[in-house]
C-alpha cells in the first residue's frame, strides 16, 4: 500500500458531501470491527458541516456504535461556548446532537468564556490530548482527521506565512491575529495532524482551486500550509470539479 496523496473528484458539492459521508460510515464500521475505540478529528467550514449533515441524513449511520467513537476538533475559534462561529457548534448542529454519545466522547476546545486565557486554553487542550494519548505519544493516534482547506491554503488554524505551520514541539498552539476572523484561535499542530492514520481533506468551489493546484505542484507549506499535510496511511483530497480545476490530470481519480 502506498501513501501517495490522492485526489478524488466528484461532480458537485452535494455529491461530494454524500460520497465522503458514505465512505466515513463504511470506514468507521470497518475500524470498529478491528479496534475498541475510534478517534475522529472534525473540522468546521463549509464542507466539514456538509459532510456531517450528509452523515445525519444517512440511515446507515444507525449501524455505528457511536459510544465507541471519540470526536476531537482540528481547530477552534476563540469565541464563547455555543457561538455560531464555533466549529464544534457547527458539528453539533449538523450531526452530533442527533447521536447517542456519552459526553466523555466529545473533546471540544475550551471556549473564550471558560475563564481560561487563550494560552491556558491551548495548554488545557494539550492536557486533554495527553490524557487519551497512545503509548509514547502526547496525543491519541487519530483514525480519521477531516480538514477543510481555505482559499489561501490554510488548514485548521495554520495559515500561510505564519509560524504555526512550522511548530513541532507543541501539540496545540494559540493563534493570534489570524488573517481570517475571528483573530484568536486554537489549533492542533502539523505533527499531530500528520500522525493521523488517515487525513481526509474535503474542499469544494472554484475559490479553492489555486490552493489545491499549488499544494500538489510542490509549493512550500509556508506558502500553502496544506502542502505540508500527509497522513500515515492515507491522504485524500475529496474535491468537486470546480476545486479540481488546477489539479494535474495525472493525479485525478474520478469517483463517479
Ligand atoms: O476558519 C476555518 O476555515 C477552514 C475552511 O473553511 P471553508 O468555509 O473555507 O471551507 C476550516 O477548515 C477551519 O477548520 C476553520 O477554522
Amino acid at each position: 500500500m502506498t501513501n501517495e496523496r490522492r485526489v478524488l473528484v466528484h461532480p458537485d458539492k452535494s455529491t461530494l458531501a454524500g460520497a465522503v459521508a458514505a465512505r466515513f460510515i463504511t470506514k468507521t464500521l470497518d475500524l470498529l470491527d478491528a479496534q475498541p475505540v475510534v478517534h475522529i478529528v472534525l473540522t468546521g467550514g463549509s464542507m466539514g458541516s456538509a459532510v456531517l449533515e450528509a452523515v445525519a441524513s444517512s440511515p446507515a449511520r444507525m449501524s455505528i456504535d457511536w459510544s465507541r467513537v471519540h470526536f476531537w476538533w482540528g481547530d477552534e475559534r476563540w469565541v464563547p461556548a455555543g457561538h455560531a462561529d464555533r466549529n464544534d457548534r457547527q458539528s453539533h448542529d449538523a450531526l452530533l446532537d442527533d447521536l447517542e454519545l456519552p459526553a466523555s466522547n466529545l473533546h471540544p476546545f475550551p471556549a473564550s468564556d471558560s475563564g481560561l486565557s487563550l494560552d491556558e486554553g491551548a495548554a488545557a487542550y494539550a492536557a486533554e490530548l495527553a490524557e487519551h494519548a497512545a503509548d509514547g505519544l502526547a496525543h491519541p493516534v487519530f483514525d480519521i482527521t477531516f480538514l477543510g482547506v481555505g482559499p489561501d491554503g490554510h488548514i485548521a488554524s495554520l495559515f500561510p506565512h505564519r509560524s504555526g505551520i512550522s511548530v513541532t514541539d507543541q501539540t496545540v498552539i494559540a493563534v493570534r491575529e489570524s488573517p481570517k476572523p475571528p483573530p484568536e484561535r486554537l489549533s492542533l499542530t502539523r505533527p499531530v495532524i500528520n500522525s493521523s492514520q488517515r487525513v481526509w481533506m474535503v474542499l469544494a468551489g472554484a475559490d479553492k482551486a489555486s490552493a489545491l493546484g499549488l499544494a500538489l505542484a510542490g509549493a512550500s507549506r509556508d506558502e500553502v500550509p496544506v502542502a505540508g499535510i500527509k497522513g500515515r496511511r492515507r491522504t485524500v483530497f475529496f474535491v468537486d470539479r470546480d476545486a479540481a480545476a488546477e489539479v494535474p490530470e495525472a493525479l485525478i481519480a474520478r469517483d463517479y
